[in-house]
């Protein structure tokens, strides 16, 4: 049974297929509603008034994923998510066409002071002397961030007449030919705009990206638009460019604090606010609802989400392909790992064959989780484990071979640690499953799989019986076993499958026999 928090508002309609799926209880409330519960939940949903911060992923051991139901992830600490291994999902455009047209409507209230003058005829005014407006038709805008929402703000001006421009350092001058408008320099775009709206994250680069220096280069009489996130035009650098006149009016649906307060710059008539209504449409909840619903429903049943910010997104058709491989290695790593029991400072895979064809970066990933878990106390996944290696003085590397090396498919992996070096070599066979051909510098043929033991010791007669003898002495059943030498006479390994994990004080019994160099328990 999963349970998940849906910790803020969101469209019941788009939850249904968490609702309705089997086995999953959805709880709607908020944090502080459920605070001695919190170590029950596996998935948290959220909208922007849950603060996911370090200190609540600390309380909920469980969480593996948290669904943010919307674009902006700035409420939710992904860093500490990543670390703590939760996979952080957001809906990325069910809400742009929302928030774009918000944007217009805030740049037409601007230009034509709608709210001043309703609040006026609201009072029982009629004064239209005091509300002349000016036409958004041949106007200059400028769109700082040509995203998804950028864009659509784009398509809707230049249907207005508008001339636009566009600051956005990802933006080829191709894509903006394209789509009819003049990709610039933000200096360019400044001084040529009457109207500037921004369509950014927030960023380290782009807070206070409107700040006194940038301001002062914008034409008097402009006006400025924020429908994305509070702090990218600095709001106390603001203050003076109204007071001067400098800035002829603001639009603002998203404030540095939400909500704002007693903020200075709510007393001015020219700044007109929402109260962060951006996606506040009944399609646009409907969207991001739906979207995380079923990421979240797809992960919690294994399948991939094609939507995270933390972890490499696949299609399914791709999911498919690496998902033998991604056990494989997941088995390889944690063989490694608990063969190699010292500090380990590198790891190099190389994929040969078939398997370099394929999108790798998720298979090293789960080869690494399969690597650290033996080791790390804390949960380690997909999500964090290159992280934790990176913590842990741990480099790695991907290589690429077109040859299989005698199969198929192979995927070496090579730990160095302080002391030794150690080599294990798998392959994946269709509808054979995963054998490891390559141990500790032996060939050997096992499936990688259940109670492990492996013994490295001298190629002579007998051994085979007399490892056979004090595992049968103690109701230690064998049920395979596989041989590999390196020269006759010379050293040799078994590796073992036992039909039960083996007790401490066999492990010692088998090490005192003569002519045996090495013991180890694997288990997988
Ligand atoms: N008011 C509201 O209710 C809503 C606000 N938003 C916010 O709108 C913003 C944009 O969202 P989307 O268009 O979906 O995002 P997006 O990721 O599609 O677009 C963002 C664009 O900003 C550009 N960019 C990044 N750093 C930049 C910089 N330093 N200078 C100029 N451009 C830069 C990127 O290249 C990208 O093209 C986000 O902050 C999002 O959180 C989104 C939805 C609703
Ligand atoms: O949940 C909301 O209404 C806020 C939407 C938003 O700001 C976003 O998606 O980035």
């Amino acid at each position: 049974m999963f349970r998940i928090l849906v910790s803020d508002a969101i469209s019941e309609e788009g939850l249904a297929p968490l609702l309705a799926a089997k086995d999953i209880e959805v709880v709607q409330k908020k944090v502080s509603e459920v605070a001695d519960e919190l170590d029950q939940f596996d998935a948290l949903l959220v909208r922007s008034a849950t603060k996911v911060t370090e200190e609540l992923l600390e309380k909920m051991p469980k969480l593996k994923i948290i669904g943010r139901a919307g674009v902006g992830v700035d409420n939710i600490d992904v860093e500490a998510a990543t670390k703590h291994g939760v996979v952080v999902i957001n809906a990325p455009n069910g809400n742009t066409i929302s928030t774009a047209e918000h944007t217009f409507a805030m740049m037409a209230s601007l230009v034509r002071r709608i709210p001043q003058a309703h609040i006026s005829v609201k009072s029982r005014e009629w004064n239209r002397s005091a509300f002349v407006g000016v036409e958004l038709f041949g106007k200059h805008l400028g769109i700082i961030g040509f995203g998804r929402i950028g864009s659509e703000v784009a398509k809707r001006a230049r249907a207005f007449g508008m001339h636009v421009h566009v600051y956005d350092p990802f933006l080829t001058k191709a894509r903006a030919e394209k789509i009819g408008v003049d990709a610039c320099s933000l200096d360019e775009l400044l001084a040529a705009s009457d109207i500037i709206t921004v369509h950014t994250p927030l960023t380290k680069e782009t807070k206070g990206l409107l700040g006194p220096k940038n301001l002062a280069k914008t034409k008097k009489g402009v006006y400025l638009i924020n429908c994305a996130r509070g702090g990218i035009i600095d709001e106390q650098a603001l203050i003076p460019f109204l007071e001067n006149g400098h800035v002829a009016g603001v639009a603002l649906d998203v404030f540095e604090q939400e909500p704002p307060g007693d903020h200075p710059l709510l007393s001015f008539d020219n700044v007109i606010v929402t109260p962060h209504l951006g996606a506040s449409t009944v399609e646009a909840q409907l969207n991001v609802a739906t979207q995380v619903a079923e990421e979240v429903l797809h992960f919690l049943e294994g399948k991939p989400v094609t939507s995270s910010i933390n972890l490499p997104t696949l299609s399914k058709d791709v999911y498919e392909k690496i998902q033998a491989f991604y056990t494989l290695a997941r088995k390889m790593g944690s063989l490694a790992s608990q063969y190699m029991t010292e500090p380990v400072h590198e790891i190099a895979v190389t994929y040969c064959g078939s398997v370099a064809d394929l999108e790798t970066t998720f298979i090293t990933r789960s080869l690494l989780a399969g690597f650290l878990k033996p080791r790390v106390a804390s949960t380690v996944n997909e999500v964090n484990a290159a992280m934790i290696a990176k913590e842990r003085g741990i480099a790695f590397s991907e290589k690429f071979s077109a040859n299989g090396n005698d199969y198929n498919n192979s995927i070496t992996l090579t730990v160095y640690g302080e002391t030794q070096t150690f080599t294990i070599k798998g392959t994946h066979i269709a509808h054979y499953g995963d054998r490891i051909v390559h141990f500790n510098g032996f060939a050997i043929d096992f499936a990688p799989e259940g109670h492990l033991l492996y013994i490295q010791h001298l190629d002579k007669p007998g051994m085979i019986g007399k490892v056979g003898q004090i595992l049968g002495d103690h109701q230690v059943n064998i049920a395979t076993m596989q041989v590999g030498r390196q020269e006759a006479g010379g050293k040799a390994i078994m590796m073992l499958s036992l039909d039960k994990p083996l007790e401490e004080e066999l492990l010692e019994k088998l090490e005192q026999v003569s002519d045996i160099d090495t013991v180890k328990k694997l288990e997988l």
